[in-house]
């Protein structure tokens, strides 16, 4: 028998015991001329170069997928980012989105909250509500997650410089809900670097971010093991402008990055690396989208097993969520957006995502209302249970323009990763301001060719509309912010303050010396101490990070 036979048989026996526990979704797959599906489609005999560049699904390099199964298994988790206003409408939100089908939330946080100020802080003024939820302490935490089963349900939490601060609420709710922290399973997004070069959401200079990574790290391994402590985050970059093999390129770097700063820290590379998790954009270049997401697999699967001698397969794996992407919506001619977001679904899931955000329809407009939101979940729905693309694994693989697509992006990511270690890694790259020219770069070229015509985006700058009817758009309460600072007046007359600055003070002197800040951070959390409170105490020691103009 051949080498490729005989992996194949290997694989298949491996499939088959995969299956026994974790069965599949039907007995038999068939189409709707009742033609069997199998579970995987390989070439009569793939030889060397097959089973080096593509492998089979749930075995290294990955690029098929990462589990045997896949969506045969378990679609995708349906993860719509949600969050405006108060706790209370976010929590109302979060309950419709459930019954309507979601399977996993999303939280999407305030400004304020994201940068660790209070909603009674003059610098959340105007803000408090707008872009998410606000959150300043863990009683508007408990109200967010009220009614809703922490055993039972993942939460991903878009947080990045106060990531600690809203991971240990979230551990205190669970606690005060009887569930343990190695029972909670979720996803913070804690991935400041992309934070420098696109998003723009950081607190502290780099070296000390790095430090609550690790530190974040080092604490889930132990406590909340089954925690993805981190989702190293390329839609940001490509929302910046950036092109799709930057978008994977620069992400991986980052990632890199975060991976050797624990080593250094003397942390042992299979005790962290199977809980980073990977976020993707997904474009309307519907093929190179798909062999995108196949490649980045790929890479992570060589940098993790070769780079880092990661002996655990599970730290080979990329795993990863996928939004569609924002900067693509149009604000006329809105209801073209459903038909841009269901393209840039399927290419997510047919590059094999864990977990999917599909955008609504007014997002280039305002925040989605409940009418738009749904609509956005019953994309995927209907992607999942009528198009039939989730009954056998990775259909596109072994396609000549998608397998071709697949081998250049991964070969010019390597060569950006090779240019970013001779920069001295992504920290580096980034205080060179070299990440940030390379995506102003690109993004500038798109705005040319979209500006000249070269570049068409349909109902925008080209088969316009006279006269554009106005949809109905959702609109945050301009009192919110008023509302929650009288809130907070009241949780600081009632908690115990004397406690709270104990509490404090403990995180300060820990913050100057070099433990692990995560037990100081969740007992000033459990006492009630505020998220700007927390961020202010580890700003009176870290400092601010001021941006260099590039
Ligand atoms: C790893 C991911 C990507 C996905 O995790 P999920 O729990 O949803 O999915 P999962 O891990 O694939 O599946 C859950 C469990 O089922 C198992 N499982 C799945 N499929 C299987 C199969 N076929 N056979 C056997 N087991 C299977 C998995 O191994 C896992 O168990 P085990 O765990 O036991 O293995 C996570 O990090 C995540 O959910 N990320 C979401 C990030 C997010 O929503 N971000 C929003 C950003 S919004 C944003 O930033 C917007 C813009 C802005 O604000 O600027």
């Amino acid at each position: 028998m051949s080498a490729f036979k005989e992996k194949l048989e290997a694989w298949r026996e491996k499939a088959k015991k995969a299956i026994s526990k974790f069965p599949e979704r039907e007995e038999r797959f068939a189409t709707s001329s009742d033609i069997e599906v199998e579970r995987l489609y390989v070439p009569e005999d793939g030889g060397q170069e097959y089973l080096e560049k593509l492998g089979f699904p749930g075995e290294y390099p990955f690029t098929r997928g990462i589990q045997p199964t896949m969506y045969r298994g378990r679609y995708w988790t349906m993860r719509q980012y949600a969050g405006f206003g108060s706790a209370e409408e976010t929590n109302e939100r979060f309950r419709y989105l459930l019954e309507q089908g979601q399977t996993g939330l999303s939280t999407a946080f305030d400004l304020p909250t994201q940068i660790g100020y209070d909603a009674d802080d003059p610098m959340a003024r105007g803000e408090v509500g707008k872009v998410g939820v606000s959150i300043s302490s863990l009683a508007d935490m408990e109200t967010l997650l009220k009614g809703i089963p922490l055993d039972k349900v993942s939460t991903s939490m878009t947080i990045n410089a106060p990531a600690s601060v809203l991971l240990a609420m979230y551990i205190a709710v669970g606690e005060k809900q009887g569930v343990t922290s190695d029972k909670l399973t979720g996803t913070i997004q804690n991935d400041i670097l992309k934070e420098y070069v696109a998003r723009g959401t950081y607190i502290y200079p780099p070296q000390h971010s790095m430090r609550l990574i690790t530190n974040i790290f080092e604490y889930c391994a132990e406590k909340v093991p089954n925690w993805n402590t981190i989702s190293i985050s390329g839609y940001h970059i490509r929302e910046a402008g950036s092109t799709a093999v930057q978008e994977v390129a620069f992400t991986l770097s980052n990632a890199i990055a975060y991976v050797q700063a624990a080593i250094d820290a003397g942390l042992p590379v299979d005790k962290f690396a199977p809980r980073l998790s990977f976020f993707f954009n997904a474009h309307n270049n519907f093929l190179e989208e798909i062999a995108k997401f196949r490649a980045a697999r790929r890479i992570w699967a060589k940098i993790m097993r070769h780079r880092f001698k990661a002996q655990d397969p599970k730290s080979w794996q990329l795993r990863f969520h996928t939004q569609t992407g924002g900067s693509t919506l149009t604000a006329q001619q809105p209801d073209n957006n459903i038909v841009r977001v269901t393209i840039q679904a399927l290419a997510a899931v047919l590059g094999g995502t864990q977990s999917l955000h599909t955008n609504s329809r007014d997002e280039a407009l305002a925040l989605p209302t409940e009418d738009s939101a749904r609509i956005a979940l019953r994309t995927q729905q209907i992607i999942a249970y009528e198009s039939g693309v989730s009954d056998t694994v990775d259909p596109l693989g072994g396609s000549y323009y998608i397998e071709y697509l697949t081998d250049e992006i991964e070969k010019r990511v390597w060569e950006y990763i090779e240019k970013i270690d001779e920069m001295g890694g992504a920290v580096a790259a980034i205080e060179q301001g070299y990440m940030q020219r390379e995506i102003q770069h690109a993004s500038y070229q798109t705005q040319l060719e979209i500006e000249s015509g070269k570049q068409i985006v349909v109902g925008m700058n080209k088969f316009k509309l006279d006269n554009e009817p106005q949809p109905e758009l959702l609109r945050v309460n301009p009192e919110l912010g008023r509302i929650q600072a009288e809130r907070l007046a009241k949780l600081r007359s009632e908690r115990n303050n004397e406690e709270v600055q104990k509490r404090l003070q403990a995180l300060k002197q820990a913050a100057e010396g070099d433990a692990n800040l995560m037990p100081y951070i969740l007992d000033a959390v459990r006492a009630y101490a505020t998220t700007g409170e927390i961020c202010n105490a580890m700003r009176s020691v870290f400092g601010e990070y001021r941006p260099s103009l590039f």
